[in-house]
């Protein structure tokens, strides 16, 4: 359709119509933001004058309270009502820009026909009850989404509404101007898709609201299951389809939920800022946003120092293959299993008998009480109270013991040295807590006896302070040695009946307790110790959360998906990933689907398949999904571009001066954001040294926060989930990718690619390419 149509004219009159009104609208709402932001600015400034301040009588004291009470009440809604209409005037100036992007036509059963425009947000006729625009979250607005043209439906609180839908119609509106627009008998068109689809990469991700496609949608809007699962191909808009669900549950629970109740577990903090845009985009607040090490830091961080994944995988990729490399990937395997998690809950279950460790009770060399009292103590509590709640029992058995001991030390010649060193201040400080104590009877230290006694229960108490500390915390239950007794005392494996042991479970035990006797922890350490730790002390969880959205959830093994279900015990969880692009030594939660249906039960849990490519070219997806297995599966969108170029070069020297110039070329023919991925961190900083003094190219390490347009250096594991406009592969040869456990970390780097892809080849290229289809790159 073009603008010469009746049609396309008639729908412009109403755009028009309709951007009057909203400007009419932002007009009004910006003179009652002044004015309500003056009135409370103004108030604020008097608050101290309108209200009676008067505190020398005791009847004025309340009066005076009451005023303030009355004062800060008048303050807050006014207050209140300045964040309305600021969140109005937000809506409609969004509104403004773009006033909606589709229609239906819709006659429920029995009624007459109208006219549903649906936008980003809704708009109300002046005085009227009529929607101008529909929220694309709204009941109806489904039917834009999941219908055809024909017998339509859709749910509403109230029940199931059915009837005809005639018309689907698309637009691309810029303010007050129709740009595009089109008829679609299917349920999105592929014309506005390729529209959107062909534009630039952005340093920060979109909102995807115009073009929902159907399977999307039904992530964004499933609201039943307790866990959804999503397996979906490289670019088939998981994380879009995450963030449009979060946007809709606001919507949709408005009374009862909010953007802090929700979570998202992102793979770096350069993802959580290259997504952060989308909900303020769509006028929502942001949900809280982390990474599963932030919260391993904030639990373990002061007791250990721990690796990180990238450190992890890092290792993985760059070891020297060796007998202790061997144990490791062995190690990382069994304990992120779930065997692994078994083991630990059957571990638990033996050390209510017997095996407790305790660290004895000591002041100053002396010990007040030693492991084996606590652990006798410990054993004699009957043996139905839970792990924890005999902790606790004991951590109020040792206080009382502490303060007897306390109360013997009293007349200790260290006390009397102590006292002796006491300075004024010290007095003073004992003086105060003998009038508190006396409730201020005394004005002076009755005698000597008196002030002794007062000041040497002070000095005991104040030295004994740390260490009743340590009792509240529970740190006199030696969880590090429960742990590693695991390792290095096989006997314990043995009477535990772990059959599934790996065979170099010694060699595996040796480096675990040689890593954490340094203060150290190996990453897939982490979560099994706090594990136990929560199995011994007593369990953390967050009830406040009510949807857990865990993005690239392949990275997640088992035992971690397990820690987080315990953690948020009230929350629904949204699991989306991509087995493919699982790169991690480790087992991943998506390798048997029924590790995550077992979670929550078959009958709570669902899985949604996404199998349509949008972020790539139909090339660059042709290419791609020959590399993994079931890619056949994958179905491109129907984008074109060029084929993927693999370069084979003599040797390095050559790659580098190849690389450098299509960089240059690169950038003049327009390709904003590009980057050359590399394998590890390693190669990306030399790499980055090689191309720094020719071209302004920025080096993206793990800390980094979040990047801009322009030339990026980036290890393939931290380009997860983010996307450039052209990809250049660092050294794509057969030296460099050729394990299998490499393919999918050289799938992910390829997969980031969007209008482009390059891959340089020092000498042979990687199996992973010349085991494919020839015909589906060029070779040069
Ligand atoms: N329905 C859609 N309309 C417009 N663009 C879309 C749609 N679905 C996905 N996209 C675009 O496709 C690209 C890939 O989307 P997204 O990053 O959400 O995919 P993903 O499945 O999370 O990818 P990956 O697993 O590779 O990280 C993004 O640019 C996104 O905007």
């Amino acid at each position: 359709m073009d603008r010469t149509d009746k049609a396309w004219q008639e729908e412009q009159k109403r755009v028009e119509y309709v951007a009057d009104q909203i400007e009419k609208r932002i007009r009004r709402l910006e003179s009652e933001v002044t004015v309500v932001r003056e009135d409370v600015v103004g108030m604020r400034r008097d608050f101290w004058d309108e209200v009676t301040v008067n505190f020398s009588e005791a009847d004025d004291v309340g009066e005076t309270s009451t005023s303030l009470r009355q004062q800060s009440q008048v303050l807050s809604d006014r207050e209140r009502s300045h964040l309305h209409a600021s969140a109005a005037l937000g809506k409609m100036k969004r509104l403004k820009q773009s006033p909606y992007f589709g229609r239906i036509d819709f006659a429920e059963e029995g009624g007459e026909e109208e006219a549903i425009y649906l936008g980003i947000a809704s708009l109300l006729e002046e005085g009227d009850e009529e929607f101008l625009v529909y929220d694309w979250r709204a009941p109806i607005s489904n039917l834009y989404y999941d219908g055809v043209p024909g017998p339509a439906s859709y749910m509403t609180p109230s029940g199931q509404i059915e009837g005809t839908m005639s018309l689907k119609r698309q637009f691309v509106i810029h303010g007050r101007v129709i740009k595009l627009m089109f008829d679609t008998g299917v349920t999105i068109g592929d014309e506005m898709l390729q529209q959107v689809l062909s534009r630039s990469s952005d340093a920060q991700m979109k909102s995807i609201v115009a073009t929902i496609q159907k399977e999307q949608n039904r992530i964004i809007r499933n609201d039943h299951s307790r866990m959804l699962i999503v397996q979906g191909a490289a670019g088939s808009g998981k994380t879009s389809a995450a963030l449009q669900r979060v946007a809709y549950l606001l919507y949709k629970h408005r009374e009862r939920l909010n953007a802090d109740q929700m979570i998202l577990f992102s793979p770096n903090p350069m993802f959580n800022s290259y997504v952060s845009t989308v909900l303020p985009e769509l006028g929502e607040e942001n949900m809280q946003q982390t990474t599963f090490q932030e919260y391993l830091e904030h639990r373990l961080g002061r007791e250990f120092q721990l690796e990180d994944p990238f450190v992890q995988i890092e290792y993985v990729l760059t070891g020297t293959e060796d007998e202790d490399y061997k144990h490791r990937i062995s190690g990382i395997r069994y304990k992120s299993s779930s065997l692994y998690l078994d083991a630990v809950n059957r571990y638990k279950q033996w050390l209510e008998k017997k095996g407790m460790k305790f660290r004895p009770i000591r002041f100053q060399g002396q010990t007040v009480v030693d492991a084996e009292e606590i652990a006798r103590k410990f054993y004699d509590y009957d043996p139905a109270i839970t792990l924890a709640n005999r902790c606790e029992l004991l951590k109020e058995w040792l206080l009382k013991e502490l303060a007897a001991f306390g109360k013997s030390q009293l007349d200790a010649p260290w006390v009397e040295e102590q006292i002796q060193l006491l300075d004024a201040e010290d007095y003073q400080r004992a003086y105060q807590r003998m009038r508190r104590k006396q409730r201020g009877a005394g004005t002076s230290f009755n005698d000597y006896e008196d002030e002794k006694e007062i000041l040497g229960r002070m000095v005991v108490s104040d030295r004994l302070k740390p260490l009743r500390r340590w009792v509240k915390t529970l740190r006199f239950v030696d969880v590090t040695t429960l742990y590693t007794q695991l390792f290095d005392h096989p006997e314990i494996a043995a009477e535990l009946g772990l059959e599934d042991l790996p065979e170099d479970w010694r060699e595996i035990g040796r480096q675990t307790v040689d890593k954490i006797r340094a203060g150290e922890m190996f990453y897939e350490d982490i979560t099994p110790f706090l594990y136990l730790k929560e199995l011994v002390l007593g369990f953390h969880s967050n009830t406040d959360i009510r949807h857990v959205i865990i993005d690239e959830a392949q990275d997640y093994s088992p035992f971690q998906l397990f820690f987080l279900k315990r953690l948020f015990p009230r929350a629904r969880m949204t699991a989306l990933g991509d087995l493919n692009q699982a790169i991690y030594a480790h087992a991943s939660v998506l390798q048997q689907s029924a590790t995550l249906t077992d979670l929550y039960g078959t009958a709570e849990s669902e899985l949604i398949v996404l199998k349509q490519s949008y972020r790539s070219t139909r090339e660059i997806v042709e290419f791609t999904k020959r590399m993994i297995a079931g890619g056949e599966e994958i179905v491109p969108f129907n984008r074109e571009g060029e084929k993927p170029l693999v370069r084979v070069l003599q040797n390095r020297e050559d790659m580098d001066r190849e690389i450098q110039r299509d960089l240059l070329s690169l950038r003049a023919d327009g390709y904003e954001t590009i980057a050359v991925i590399c394998k590890t961190a390693e190669q990306s900083e030399q790499v980055h040294e090689m191309l720094a003094q020719a071209l302004p190219a920025k080096l993206i390490k793990k800390t980094t926060l979040s990047f801009e347009k322009g030339i990026h250096i980036i290890p393939a594991y931290l380009a997860k989930g983010v996307e450039f406009d052209a990809v250049l592969i660092y050294d794509g040869s057969n030296r460099n990718y050729t394990k299998e456990a490499e393919r999918k970390l050289f799938y992910t780097a390829c997969t980031r690619a969007m209008h482009l892809l390059h891959v340089y080849s020092a000498g042979e290229p990687s199996r992973f390419i010349t085991e494919s289809d020839p015909s589906a790159y060029i070779q040069a």
